[in-house]
């Protein structure tokens, strides 16, 4: 399959995934689908709660969805987004620190919207200078 075909079925996997979202409070819905290097697909969509601080984006359910079924850093293969906005939905900072951690820099992600416009970018593009613990022996050396 090409690049191109691929970009278009995961970008139409989280069109179809943003339509299970629960979102009463924003009535923002957002789909997500990320791919692993084996061919598996874990779609998400965002589910807000009226403690809105519980609210959890479409990408990271998406990604804890495919952590949940055993998937571990170095599986992913490509994540897409998409939700109704003029232009490619930007991720939160939330979204870009898990991405970070989970998935590797290079890592295409997708950012669409629902008609044709799309941007291919990446996890190490979306966010430069992600946090990460350091080494554990580097770490309790800082203890003191
Ligand atoms: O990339 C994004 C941006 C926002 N949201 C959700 C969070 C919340 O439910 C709603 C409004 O921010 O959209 C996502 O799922 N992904
Ligand atoms: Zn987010």
């Amino acid at each position: 399959m090409s690049a191109t075909a691929t970009s278009a079925s995961l970008l139409s996997l989280a069109r179809r995934a943003r339509e299970r979202a629960w979102a009463p409070y924003s009535r923002f819905a957002v789909g997500a689908v990320v791919q692993t290097r084996d061919g598996r697909l874990f779609e998400g969509c965002n589910v807000e709660n009226a403690a809105y601080g519980l609210c959890n984006c479409a990408e990271r359910t998406a990604l804890f969805a495919a952590v949940a079924a055993g998937c571990r850093p170095g599986d992913f293969a490509a994540l897409a987004v998409v939700a109704d906005t003029p232009g490619p939905v930007s991720p939160c900072g939330a979204c870009r620190q898990v991405m970070a951690e989970l998935c590797d820099a290079a890592m295409p992600v997708l950012l669409g919207n629902l008609g044709e416009t799309h941007e291919a970018t990446t996890v190490g593009a979306l966010l430069p200078g992600a946090f990460r613990l350091p080494a554990r022996g580097e770490a309790l050396a800082g203890a003191g």
